[in-house]
Protein backbone atom coordinates (compact mmCIF):
# COMPACT_ATOMS: atom_id res chain seq x y z
CA UNK A 1 0.00 0.00 0.00
CA UNK A 2 0.96 3.37 -0.69
CA UNK A 3 2.31 5.47 1.88
CA UNK A 4 1.39 9.36 2.14
CA UNK A 5 3.64 11.38 4.41
CA UNK A 6 1.14 14.38 4.38
CA UNK A 7 -2.11 15.26 2.98
CA UNK A 8 -1.67 17.46 -0.19
CA UNK A 9 -4.61 20.12 0.40
CA UNK A 10 -2.82 21.01 3.75
CA UNK A 11 0.76 21.05 2.69
CA UNK A 12 -0.30 23.23 0.12
CA UNK A 13 -2.23 25.67 1.98
CA UNK A 14 1.10 25.73 4.29
CA UNK A 15 3.47 25.90 1.38
CA UNK A 16 1.44 29.07 -0.22
CA UNK A 17 1.56 30.83 3.29
CA UNK A 18 5.35 30.44 3.30
CA UNK A 19 6.08 31.68 -0.52
CA UNK A 20 3.16 34.74 0.16
CA UNK A 21 5.55 35.60 2.79
CA UNK A 22 8.12 36.35 0.19
CA UNK A 23 11.49 35.83 1.85
CA UNK A 24 12.30 32.53 2.39
CA UNK A 25 11.48 33.17 6.30
CA UNK A 26 13.54 31.17 8.69
CA UNK A 27 11.66 27.69 8.37
CA UNK A 28 11.33 26.81 12.10
CA UNK A 29 10.47 30.24 13.65
CA UNK A 30 7.46 30.24 10.75
CA UNK A 31 6.22 27.06 11.16
CA UNK A 32 6.39 28.19 14.91
CA UNK A 33 4.28 31.72 14.06
CA UNK A 34 2.12 29.65 11.58
CA UNK A 35 0.65 27.04 13.86
CA UNK A 36 -0.08 29.47 16.48
CA UNK A 37 -2.52 30.65 14.62
CA UNK A 38 -3.75 27.03 13.45
CA UNK A 39 -5.97 25.34 16.12
CA UNK A 40 -6.61 22.66 13.61
CA UNK A 41 -3.52 21.36 13.97
CA UNK A 42 -2.63 18.94 16.25
CA UNK A 43 0.76 17.94 18.07
CA UNK A 44 0.72 15.31 15.31
CA UNK A 45 -0.37 16.81 12.18
CA UNK A 46 1.97 19.80 12.88
CA UNK A 47 5.14 17.34 13.86
CA UNK A 48 3.85 15.74 10.13
CA UNK A 49 3.48 19.14 8.52
CA UNK A 50 6.88 20.44 9.70
CA UNK A 51 8.87 17.06 8.29
CA UNK A 52 7.20 17.89 4.90
CA UNK A 53 8.42 21.94 4.86
CA UNK A 54 11.43 20.48 6.30
CA UNK A 55 11.40 17.91 3.42
CA UNK A 56 10.96 20.60 0.81
CA UNK A 57 13.51 22.76 2.06
CA UNK A 58 16.25 19.54 1.45
CA UNK A 59 14.89 18.84 -1.53
CA UNK A 60 13.47 21.85 -3.29
CA UNK A 61 16.75 21.80 -6.11
CA UNK A 62 16.16 18.37 -6.74
CA UNK A 63 12.54 19.79 -7.75
CA UNK A 64 12.84 22.52 -9.44
CA UNK A 65 15.29 20.42 -11.42
CA UNK A 66 13.15 17.36 -11.88
CA UNK A 67 10.35 19.99 -13.29
CA UNK A 68 12.69 21.88 -15.50
CA UNK A 69 13.95 18.07 -16.94
CA UNK A 70 10.57 17.07 -17.27
CA UNK A 71 8.98 19.61 -19.25
CA UNK A 72 12.53 20.44 -21.23
CA UNK A 73 14.28 17.72 -21.26
CA UNK A 74 17.64 16.63 -19.38
CA UNK A 75 20.21 19.68 -19.11
CA UNK A 76 23.68 19.97 -18.21
CA UNK A 77 23.29 20.18 -14.16
CA UNK A 78 26.49 21.74 -13.34
CA UNK A 79 25.52 24.35 -15.82
CA UNK A 80 21.77 24.68 -15.06
CA UNK A 81 22.82 24.66 -11.21
CA UNK A 82 24.85 27.87 -11.81
CA UNK A 83 22.10 29.75 -13.84
CA UNK A 84 19.07 28.70 -11.45
CA UNK A 85 17.44 30.85 -8.81
CA UNK A 86 15.72 30.18 -5.49
CA UNK A 87 12.93 32.46 -6.77
CA UNK A 88 12.04 29.97 -9.86
CA UNK A 89 10.42 28.21 -7.99
CA UNK A 90 7.56 30.27 -6.37
CA UNK A 91 6.37 29.55 -10.45
CA UNK A 92 6.35 26.03 -10.21
CA UNK A 93 2.54 25.15 -9.51
CA UNK A 94 2.01 23.49 -6.07
CA UNK A 95 0.47 20.47 -6.94
CA UNK A 96 3.69 19.65 -9.31
CA UNK A 97 6.20 20.78 -7.23
CA UNK A 98 4.40 18.48 -4.17
CA UNK A 99 4.57 15.56 -6.12
CA UNK A 100 8.34 15.55 -7.01
CA UNK A 101 8.91 16.02 -3.06
CA UNK A 102 6.28 12.82 -2.37
CA UNK A 103 8.41 10.79 -4.88
CA UNK A 104 11.34 11.82 -3.25
CA UNK A 105 9.81 10.56 0.11
CA UNK A 106 7.96 7.61 -1.33
CA UNK A 107 8.09 6.02 -4.78
CA UNK A 108 4.98 5.01 -5.01
CA UNK A 109 3.18 8.19 -3.86
CA UNK A 110 -0.81 8.88 -5.42
CA UNK A 111 -0.10 12.11 -7.36
CA UNK A 112 -2.79 14.92 -6.05
CA UNK A 113 -5.75 14.87 -8.28
CA UNK A 114 -5.04 18.17 -9.72
CA UNK A 115 -2.55 16.06 -11.84
CA UNK A 116 -3.41 14.32 -14.93
CA UNK A 117 0.24 13.42 -15.96
CA UNK A 118 1.18 11.77 -12.80
CA UNK A 119 1.99 8.28 -13.91
CA UNK A 120 4.31 10.32 -16.69
CA UNK A 121 5.85 11.79 -14.08
CA UNK A 122 6.54 9.17 -11.76
CA UNK A 123 8.53 7.65 -14.53
CA UNK A 124 10.59 10.51 -15.42
CA UNK A 125 11.41 10.47 -11.38
CA UNK A 126 12.11 6.88 -11.50
CA UNK A 127 14.56 6.97 -14.61
CA UNK A 128 16.39 10.17 -13.55
CA UNK A 129 16.79 8.02 -10.07
CA UNK A 130 17.96 5.21 -11.67
CA UNK A 131 20.80 7.26 -13.31
CA UNK A 132 21.81 8.21 -9.95
CA UNK A 133 23.81 5.05 -10.02
CA UNK A 134 26.31 6.23 -12.78
CA UNK A 135 26.03 10.08 -11.97
CA UNK A 136 27.48 10.92 -8.87
CA UNK A 137 26.32 15.40 -9.45
CA UNK A 138 23.09 13.58 -10.38
CA UNK A 139 22.93 10.94 -6.78
CA UNK A 140 23.80 14.13 -4.84
CA UNK A 141 21.26 16.51 -6.28
CA UNK A 142 18.69 13.30 -5.06
CA UNK A 143 19.97 13.31 -2.18
CA UNK A 144 19.91 17.45 -1.49
CA UNK A 145 23.33 18.67 -2.45
CA UNK A 146 23.51 21.53 -5.01
CA UNK A 147 25.58 20.27 -8.07
CA UNK A 148 27.89 23.30 -6.71
CA UNK A 149 29.29 21.86 -3.34
CA UNK A 150 30.36 18.86 -5.37
CA UNK A 151 33.97 19.84 -5.41
CA UNK A 152 33.99 21.07 -1.75
CA UNK A 153 32.20 17.93 -0.66
CA UNK A 154 35.21 15.79 -2.75
CA UNK A 155 38.10 18.52 -0.42
CA UNK A 156 35.92 17.24 2.68
CA UNK A 157 36.61 13.62 1.78
CA UNK A 158 40.21 13.98 0.69
CA UNK A 159 41.23 16.67 3.86
CA UNK A 160 39.60 14.13 6.15
CA UNK A 161 40.47 10.95 4.41
CA UNK A 162 37.31 9.93 3.80
CA UNK A 163 36.33 6.42 2.11
CA UNK A 164 33.49 5.79 0.02
CA UNK A 165 31.50 4.65 2.65
CA UNK A 166 32.34 7.13 5.19
CA UNK A 167 31.34 9.93 1.92
CA UNK A 168 28.41 8.25 1.80
CA UNK A 169 27.18 7.88 5.48
CA UNK A 170 27.63 12.08 5.37
CA UNK A 171 25.61 12.32 2.63
CA UNK A 172 22.49 9.96 3.52
CA UNK A 173 23.29 11.70 7.36
CA UNK A 174 21.91 14.85 5.26
CA UNK A 175 18.58 13.71 4.48
CA UNK A 176 17.79 13.12 8.35
CA UNK A 177 16.96 15.93 11.25
CA UNK A 178 20.09 15.10 13.80
CA UNK A 179 18.70 13.99 16.94
CA UNK A 180 18.61 15.80 20.26
CA UNK A 181 21.21 15.35 22.51
CA UNK A 182 21.92 16.54 25.98
CA UNK A 183 24.86 17.49 27.78
CA UNK A 184 25.64 16.62 31.23
CA UNK A 185 28.04 18.83 33.58
CA UNK A 186 31.41 16.90 33.74
CA UNK A 187 30.71 16.46 37.99
CA UNK A 188 28.23 14.23 37.14
CA UNK A 189 27.20 10.41 36.78
CA UNK A 190 25.73 9.94 33.31
CA UNK A 191 23.69 6.86 33.98
CA UNK A 192 21.94 8.52 37.13
CA UNK A 193 20.71 11.52 35.26
CA UNK A 194 19.63 9.02 32.94
CA UNK A 195 17.24 7.42 35.01
CA UNK A 196 16.37 10.61 36.76
CA UNK A 197 15.28 11.90 33.15
CA UNK A 198 13.57 8.08 32.34
CA UNK A 199 11.47 8.63 35.64
CA UNK A 200 10.56 11.99 34.42
CA UNK A 201 9.20 10.46 30.74
CA UNK A 202 12.46 11.35 28.76
CA UNK A 203 13.92 8.40 27.26
CA UNK A 204 17.78 8.46 26.57
CA UNK A 205 20.71 6.49 25.00
CA UNK A 206 24.19 7.17 27.07
CA UNK A 207 26.44 7.50 24.28
CA UNK A 208 30.07 9.07 23.47
CA UNK A 209 29.58 10.66 26.63
CA UNK A 210 26.89 12.77 26.21
CA UNK A 211 23.02 11.32 26.45
CA UNK A 212 20.51 11.16 23.06
CA UNK A 213 17.13 12.06 23.09
CA UNK A 214 15.67 8.87 22.02
CA UNK A 215 11.87 9.91 22.06
CA UNK A 216 10.05 13.52 21.57
CA UNK A 217 9.69 14.76 25.14
CA UNK A 218 10.06 18.95 26.22
CA UNK A 219 13.28 18.57 28.02
CA UNK A 220 13.26 22.15 28.86
CA UNK A 221 10.44 21.18 31.51
CA UNK A 222 11.69 18.37 33.97
CA UNK A 223 13.12 18.84 36.93
CA UNK A 224 16.58 17.46 36.08
CA UNK A 225 16.80 20.19 33.39
CA UNK A 226 15.76 22.80 35.57
CA UNK A 227 17.85 22.05 38.35
CA UNK A 228 20.63 22.79 35.52
CA UNK A 229 22.06 18.87 35.66
CA UNK A 230 21.99 18.81 31.83
CA UNK A 231 22.05 21.75 28.80
CA UNK A 232 20.47 20.65 25.58
CA UNK A 233 23.42 20.60 23.21
CA UNK A 234 24.37 18.57 20.24
CA UNK A 235 27.16 16.29 20.56
CA UNK A 236 29.46 18.13 17.64
CA UNK A 237 28.96 21.20 19.85
CA UNK A 238 30.40 18.99 23.19
CA UNK A 239 33.20 18.38 21.41
CA UNK A 240 34.56 22.21 21.43
CA UNK A 241 34.25 22.56 25.08
CA UNK A 242 36.50 19.65 25.21
CA UNK A 243 39.00 20.86 23.34
CA UNK A 244 39.36 23.86 24.84
CA UNK A 245 40.47 21.90 27.82
CA UNK A 246 39.96 24.40 30.47
CA UNK A 247 41.19 23.91 34.44
CA UNK A 248 40.13 25.70 37.29
CA UNK A 249 41.61 29.50 37.39
CA UNK A 250 42.17 30.04 33.87
CA UNK A 251 40.97 33.24 32.61
CA UNK A 252 39.14 32.34 29.34
CA UNK A 253 37.91 34.18 26.63
CA UNK A 254 34.86 33.35 24.21
CA UNK A 255 34.99 35.63 21.92
CA UNK A 256 31.52 34.83 19.68
CA UNK A 257 29.47 33.43 22.55
CA UNK A 258 25.94 33.96 21.06
CA UNK A 259 23.35 31.95 23.03
CA UNK A 260 26.06 31.01 25.28
CA UNK A 261 26.39 26.97 24.69
CA UNK A 262 30.14 27.00 24.64
CA UNK A 263 31.15 29.52 26.54
CA UNK A 264 28.50 27.67 29.84
CA UNK A 265 29.91 24.03 28.89
CA UNK A 266 33.57 25.71 29.31
CA UNK A 267 32.59 27.68 32.31
CA UNK A 268 31.17 24.42 33.86
CA UNK A 269 34.47 22.66 33.61
CA UNK A 270 36.00 25.19 36.05
CA UNK A 271 34.65 24.93 39.20
CA UNK A 272 33.66 28.20 39.92
CA UNK A 273 37.43 29.11 39.65
CA UNK A 274 38.59 31.49 37.51
CA UNK A 275 36.67 33.87 34.68
CA UNK A 276 35.19 33.07 31.30
CA UNK A 277 34.79 36.56 29.38
CA UNK A 278 31.20 36.00 27.07
CA UNK A 279 31.41 38.16 24.28
CA UNK A 280 29.69 38.78 21.01
CA UNK A 281 28.70 41.06 18.71
CA UNK A 282 24.91 40.36 19.25
CA UNK A 283 24.39 42.24 23.30
CA UNK A 284 20.87 41.24 23.11
CA UNK A 285 21.94 37.23 22.42
CA UNK A 286 23.93 37.44 26.08
CA UNK A 287 21.04 37.84 27.88
CA UNK A 288 20.17 34.82 28.09
CA UNK A 289 23.79 33.42 29.10
CA UNK A 290 23.30 34.87 32.11
CA UNK A 291 20.12 32.97 32.97
CA UNK A 292 21.09 30.10 31.66
CA UNK A 293 24.69 30.43 33.89
CA UNK A 294 22.25 30.89 37.26
CA UNK A 295 20.40 27.95 36.21
CA UNK A 296 23.67 26.08 36.12
CA UNK A 297 24.84 27.51 38.89
CA UNK A 298 27.71 28.86 37.17
CA UNK A 299 29.24 31.89 38.74
CA UNK A 300 32.50 32.76 36.85
CA UNK A 301 30.83 34.00 33.29
CA UNK A 302 30.71 37.35 32.86
CA UNK A 303 29.02 38.95 29.84
CA UNK A 304 30.24 41.63 27.72
CA UNK A 305 29.75 43.28 24.34
CA UNK A 306 32.79 43.25 21.46
CA UNK A 307 32.43 43.60 17.94
CA UNK A 308 35.93 42.44 15.98
CA UNK A 309 35.88 45.67 13.90
CA UNK A 310 36.28 47.98 16.85
CA UNK A 311 39.29 49.55 17.00
CA UNK A 312 42.05 49.38 19.41
CA UNK A 313 41.38 53.05 20.38
CA UNK A 314 37.61 51.90 21.81
CA UNK A 315 39.44 48.43 23.92
CA UNK A 316 37.37 48.04 26.88
CA UNK A 317 38.91 47.55 29.94
CA UNK A 318 38.77 43.50 30.12
CA UNK A 319 40.87 42.95 27.30
CA UNK A 320 43.93 43.92 29.31
CA UNK A 321 45.39 41.26 30.47
CA UNK A 322 46.11 38.24 28.80
CA UNK A 323 43.77 35.06 28.48
CA UNK A 324 44.66 31.22 28.96
CA UNK A 325 42.56 30.17 26.21
CA UNK A 326 40.60 32.06 23.57
CA UNK A 327 37.67 30.41 21.88
CA UNK A 328 36.53 32.06 18.54
CA UNK A 329 33.19 29.88 17.56
CA UNK A 330 33.15 31.88 14.29
CA UNK A 331 30.37 33.12 12.36
CA UNK A 332 30.16 30.63 9.49
CA UNK A 333 28.19 29.08 6.80
CA UNK A 334 26.44 26.60 9.31
CA UNK A 335 26.76 24.05 6.63
CA UNK A 336 27.83 21.38 9.92
CA UNK A 337 24.17 22.10 11.05
CA UNK A 338 21.81 22.37 7.55
CA UNK A 339 20.76 18.80 8.56
CA UNK A 340 18.46 20.67 11.45
CA UNK A 341 18.11 23.89 9.04
CA UNK A 342 18.38 22.70 5.99
CA UNK A 343 16.68 26.14 4.28
CA UNK A 344 19.98 27.79 4.97
CA UNK A 345 21.59 25.22 2.35
CA UNK A 346 20.05 28.06 -0.03
CA UNK A 347 21.09 31.09 1.78
CA UNK A 348 24.89 30.64 0.84
CA UNK A 349 26.26 31.74 -2.18
CA UNK A 350 30.27 32.61 -3.19
CA UNK A 351 29.75 36.45 -1.97
CA UNK A 352 28.27 35.27 1.52
CA UNK A 353 31.00 32.50 1.78
CA UNK A 354 33.64 35.15 0.86
CA UNK A 355 32.78 37.27 3.58
CA UNK A 356 31.99 34.92 6.41
CA UNK A 357 36.16 33.84 4.76
CA UNK A 358 37.09 37.64 5.38
CA UNK A 359 35.04 37.97 8.93
CA UNK A 360 36.92 34.63 10.65
CA UNK A 361 40.06 35.83 9.60
CA UNK A 362 39.91 39.40 11.05
CA UNK A 363 38.08 37.90 14.33
CA UNK A 364 41.30 35.76 14.63
CA UNK A 365 43.74 38.35 13.66
CA UNK A 366 41.95 40.56 16.52
CA UNK A 367 41.65 37.84 19.17
CA UNK A 368 45.31 36.15 18.87
CA UNK A 369 46.59 39.49 20.29
CA UNK A 370 45.68 38.63 23.65
CA UNK A 371 46.50 35.11 24.55
CA UNK A 372 49.28 34.51 26.95
CA UNK A 373 52.62 33.09 25.52
CA UNK A 374 51.87 29.54 25.83
CA UNK A 375 48.29 30.12 25.99
CA UNK A 376 45.69 28.17 23.37
CA UNK A 377 43.83 29.60 20.72
CA UNK A 378 40.92 27.45 20.04
CA UNK A 379 39.12 28.36 16.44
CA UNK A 380 35.43 26.44 15.84
CA UNK A 381 32.97 26.65 12.83
CA UNK A 382 29.66 24.27 12.47
CA UNK A 383 30.92 23.89 8.82
CA UNK A 384 32.74 20.73 6.83
CA UNK A 385 34.02 23.31 4.30
CA UNK A 386 37.56 23.12 3.78
CA UNK A 387 38.06 26.80 3.45
CA UNK A 388 36.31 27.70 6.52
CA UNK A 389 37.78 25.37 8.45
CA UNK A 390 41.43 24.02 7.31
CA UNK A 391 42.66 26.24 5.04
CA UNK A 392 41.31 29.35 7.24
CA UNK A 393 43.64 27.58 9.93
CA UNK A 394 46.18 27.09 7.34
CA UNK A 395 46.39 30.91 6.23
CA UNK A 396 46.17 32.30 9.56
CA UNK A 397 49.34 30.28 11.10
CA UNK A 398 50.95 31.30 8.00
CA UNK A 399 50.05 35.21 9.02
CA UNK A 400 51.06 34.63 12.57
CA UNK A 401 54.29 32.30 13.23
CA UNK A 402 54.58 32.52 16.95
CA UNK A 403 51.59 30.22 16.67
CA UNK A 404 51.84 26.49 16.19
CA UNK A 405 48.52 23.75 15.52
CA UNK A 406 48.40 21.39 18.03
CA UNK A 407 45.25 19.55 16.27
CA UNK A 408 42.77 20.29 14.31
CA UNK A 409 39.37 17.41 13.74
CA UNK A 410 36.30 17.88 12.30
CA UNK A 411 33.49 16.41 14.96
CA UNK A 412 30.60 14.51 14.36
CA UNK A 413 28.51 13.01 11.58
CA UNK A 414 29.34 11.13 9.82
CA UNK A 415 30.98 8.92 12.51
CA UNK A 416 28.43 9.71 15.08
CA UNK A 417 24.84 11.13 14.49
CA UNK A 418 24.98 14.53 15.01
CA UNK A 419 25.53 17.83 13.20
CA UNK A 420 29.27 18.41 12.29
CA UNK A 421 31.84 20.73 13.43
CA UNK A 422 35.35 21.62 13.24
CA UNK A 423 37.83 22.27 16.03
CA UNK A 424 42.04 23.68 15.51
CA UNK A 425 43.98 24.02 18.88
CA UNK A 426 46.74 26.45 18.43
CA UNK A 427 49.14 27.28 20.76
CA UNK A 428 51.39 30.57 21.59
CA UNK A 429 54.77 29.62 21.56
CA UNK A 430 55.80 33.26 22.39
CA UNK A 431 58.12 33.48 25.25
CA UNK A 432 56.65 34.54 28.97
CA UNK A 433 58.09 38.27 29.36
CA UNK A 434 60.06 38.58 32.12
C1 LIG B 1 28.51 30.32 15.53
S1 LIG B 1 27.84 31.64 16.37
C2 LIG B 1 28.34 31.32 18.02
C3 LIG B 1 27.54 30.24 18.69
C4 LIG B 1 27.80 30.15 20.18
N1 LIG B 1 29.21 30.10 20.51
C5 LIG B 1 27.11 28.95 20.84
O1 LIG B 1 27.75 28.06 21.40
O2 LIG B 1 25.86 28.92 20.77
C6 LIG B 1 28.89 32.98 15.92
C7 LIG B 1 28.69 34.25 16.70
O3 LIG B 1 29.63 35.22 16.21
C8 LIG B 1 29.07 36.49 16.42
N2 LIG B 1 29.73 37.51 15.59
C9 LIG B 1 29.48 37.80 14.29
N3 LIG B 1 30.23 38.84 13.88
C10 LIG B 1 30.98 39.23 14.94
C11 LIG B 1 31.93 40.27 15.16
N4 LIG B 1 32.23 41.13 14.19
N5 LIG B 1 32.50 40.39 16.37
C12 LIG B 1 32.17 39.52 17.37
N6 LIG B 1 31.28 38.51 17.23
C13 LIG B 1 30.68 38.37 16.04
C14 LIG B 1 27.59 36.27 16.06
O4 LIG B 1 26.78 37.26 16.65
C15 LIG B 1 27.32 34.87 16.58
O5 LIG B 1 26.69 34.89 17.83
Amino acid sequence: MSWAPFRYPFIFKIWDAYLQEGNWYQLDRWLKSYYQGQSRFGKKDRKAYSDAMFAAMRYLQLAAYLQRSYLFGEQDLSHWSQQWRLDELKSVPIAEFWYWIGLRLNHDIPPPRELNDGPARREHFLKLLHQCETDETLWLLFNGFSPELEVMLHQRCQTSQWNRQRFKTFVELNNTSAPVWLRVNVSEDLMSLQSLLADEGIATEAENGGLKLTTDGRVTETITYQQGHIDIQDFASQQIAAAVDVQPGMRVWDACTGGGGKALAVAGRMNNQGMVVASDVRAYKLESVSRRARRMGIRNIQTEHWDAHWPDERLPSWLMGEFDRILIDAPCSGSGTWRRAPDFKWRIGQNELDELLDLQGLILDRCVSYLKPGGQLIYATCSWFCQENEQQVENFLRRHPHMQLQQQALHGAPDVDSDTMFSAVMVSSLPASV
